[in-house]
C-alpha cells in the first residue's frame, strides 16, 4: 500500500509543503477570485498602483498599492510601513473584511492560527515585470506569517534560503494559488521571475498578487 498524504484533497486544492513553515495552498483563493479582483480595482481607483523607487534609486517594475492600517512604501529614505499613502496624502483604503477573513482562514489552514493582518500590499505585474530575491523584514513581529495570493496570469515564484546565496526553488504559481511562509521560513529570500505575456479571462494581461502582513 502506498501512503498518499493528499489522498483526501481534490487535485486542484492540494496543500503542498515547500519546507518547514512554508506551504502552497493550490486554488485556495480561486472561488473568491472575482470578488477579490473587483475589490483590487476599487482600491486602485482610490490609491492608484505606482512604481516606487528603491533607496538605491532603481524604479521597481511592479506597480504597487496597499490597503489596511499600514502600507509598505519605498523611496530614497528607505523601506517602511506607514499609515498614509504618499501619493494621495490620505490614509490607505481600509482592508475589506473579505480580504482579512480570507487571509486569516488560509493562515490557519497553513498552521498559523492567530494571524490578523494589518497591511496588504497589492502588486500588479505586467509582462516584463518581476521582483528580485528579497526578504520581507520590515515587519515588527516575525512570529506572524506572510500570506501571498496569486490572481490572473501565471508567474514563477522563487523560494530560497535565509541567505541570498542559497539557490532558490522555482514554483509556478497559478490563478488562485496561495503561498504561506512563517516560522522557520519567515525570513527566507523569495521573488518572482519576469512575467510572460498572456491574457487571463479575469485580469487581462497582468498578474495581481496580494501579500497580507502583520506590520506592527
Ligand atoms: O508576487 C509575488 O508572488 C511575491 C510578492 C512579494 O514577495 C512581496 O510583495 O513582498
Ligand atoms: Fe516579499
Amino acid at each position: 500500500m502506498t501512503l498518499d498524504l493528499f489522498a483526501d484533497q481534490p487535485l486542484e486544492k492540494r496543500i503542498e509543503p515547500i519546507c518547514e513553515g512554508a506551504v502552497i495552498l493550490r486554488g485556495a483563493a480561486a472561488e473568491e477570485a472575482p470578488e477579490l479582483i473587483e475589490t483590487i480595482r476599487e482600491n486602485f481607483a482610490v490609491s492608484p498602483p505606482r512604481q516606487m523607487k528603491t533607496p538605491g534609486g532603481h524604479t521597481m517594475s511592479v506597480a504597487m498599492s496597499c490597503c489596511g492600517e499600514y502600507g509598505w512604501v519605498t523611496d530614497e529614505k528607505g523601506y517602511r510601513y506607514q499609515a498614509e499613502d504618499p501619493v494621495t496624502g490620505r490614509p490607505w483604503p481600509s482592508m475589506p473584511a473579505r480580504f482579512s477573513k480570507l487571509a486569516t482562514e488560509i493562515a490557519s489552514q497553513a498552521g498559523f492560527p492567530d494571524f490578523v493582518p494589518d497591511a496588504c500590499l497589492i502588486n500588479r505585474y505586467e509582462p516584463g515585470s518581476k521582483m528580485g530575491l528579497h526578504q520581507d523584514k520590515d515587519e515588527v513581529d516575525f512570529s506572524q506569517p506572510i500570506v501571498s495570493v496569486s490572481l490572473g496570469l501565471p508567474q514563477v515564484f522563487q523560494f530560497g534560503g535565509t541567505t541570498r546565496s542559497e539557490r532558490p526553488v522555482k514554483i509556478p504559481l497559478q490563478h488562485g494559488d496561495v503561498v504561506v511562509w512563517g516560522g522557520a521560513s519567515r525570513l527566507r529570500y523569495h521573488g518572482v521571475l519576469t512575467l510572460k505575456a498572456g491574457n487571463h479571462p479575469m485580469t487581462g494581461a497582468c498578474r495581481y498578487n496580494l501579500t497580507f502582513r502583520r506590520a506592527r
